[in-house]
């Protein structure tokens, strides 16, 4: 029996979750998985991520909707922008940026180390990220290459806030985040923490990932893995300046209270070698003033611009938002 082909099924009858035809999967987690798919109205393409709640616990359903309650508070060009959030009984399907490019964990697996130019470009792009995100007491605390995606320009896009959680300055977290390589000495020494100097560890890492093409701390067993971090010890290849050693050297400091912040990284000579693009909070988040002409053009496709500036200005992140913003970043 010749079985329908997959795009052929999909056009005779697509499966759709509200208004979108799902196209494929990009992405499996535990409980969840992640569909490219496409609005039917705006044809935007856009990334759902898929939540059985029926196999969560009270714990991790409570760490998804602390994910979703982090994603709505984040309007900014170089992270995955929520769209729309959908909950039956038994499942959350969340409606966001699709960055085509997937993660640049596989951009640098596949084309070797950047060149320090284009590393200075993408790590501005994530330190002013990480700086949003702390600026709004928010601590991402998985920060690695494999979450950091890359859209149709080659832009950064920061994903994943599963692990995120909200810091006070003088507050202590504890929780054991993130991913081996990535994590910060006092993490793997179980010690408390305030949040933003873990994130900092991270990109000190990120950073030497995206310059010398491989980690600075590895090892074939956790243990092994452990020691190297907590010796503080790496190596610095020939090719990486010694500016950019400098700078890496700054943010994996054991310390964490020696270790460098985010304005400190900001003002070091590698940062500061060609101009920075204006930094993107100087953009006006779309959750400011609603865009007029986006209100005009959906009010020509039949679409309430009453009832989407609602939404807008409510962060109801229903199908009027959607379209709102999917209209907004074409
Ligand atoms: C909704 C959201 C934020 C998400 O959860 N994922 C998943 C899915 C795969 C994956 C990964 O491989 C690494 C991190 C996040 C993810 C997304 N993946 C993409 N693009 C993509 C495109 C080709 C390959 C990988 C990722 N855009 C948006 C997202």
């Amino acid at each position: 029996m010749s079985t329908m082909g997959e795009r052929e099924r999909i056009t005779k009858n697509p499966i759709r979750v509200g208004f979108y035809d799902i196209e494929r999967t990009i992405g499996k987690g535990n409980f969840a998985v992640v569909k490219l798919a496409r609005h039917r109205i705006t044809r935007t393409e856009v990334a759902i991520k898929i939540i059985d709640k029926t196999q969560l616990d009270a714990g991790n359903l409570q760490k998804v909707y602390r994910e979703v309650d982090i994603m709505k508070r984040l309007d900014h060009p170089h992270i995955i922008k929520l769209y729309q959030v959908m909950e039956t009984k038994n499942m959350i399907y969340l409606v966001s940026e699709y960055a085509s490019q997937g993660e640049i964990f596989d951009y640098i697996a596949r084309y070797g180390r950047m060149t320090e130019e284009t590393a200075r470009k993408t790590f501005w792009q994530i330190l002013s990220a990480v700086e949003y995100c702390h600026n709004r007491n928010i601590v991402h605390r998985d920060l690695k290459a494999e979450n950091l995606l890359l859209d149709s320009n080659n832009n950064i896009k920061i994903a994943d806030f599963g692990f995120s959680n909200y810091y006070t300055a003088g507050g202590q977290l504890s929780t054991w985040c993130g991913s081996p390589p990535y994590a910060a000495p006092e993490v793997f020494e179980g010690k408390k923490y305030t949040g933003p100097e873990i994130d900092i560890w991270s990109l000190g890492v990120v950073l030497y990932v995206l310059v010398c093409g491989a980690l600075p701390f590895d090892g074939c067993s956790l243990q092994a893995l452990r020691d190297r971090v907590l010796s503080g010890r790496f190596r610095i290849p020939y090719f990486m300046s010694s500016d950019c050693e400098s700078l890496i050297r700054k943010m994996l400091v054991l310390d964490p209270t020696k270790r460098y912040g985010v304005a400190q990284i900001k003002r070091h000579r590698w940062m500061q070698v060609e101009v920075p693009t204006a930094p993107p909070s100087s953009v006006p988040s779309s959750t400011s003033q609603p865009n007029e002409q986006i209100l005009r053009l959906m009010q020509s496709l039949g679409i309430d611009s009453s009832k989407t500036r609602e939404s807008i200005r409510m962060g109801s992140y229903d199908h009027h938002a959607a379209i709102y913003y999917l209209l907004l970043d074409k």
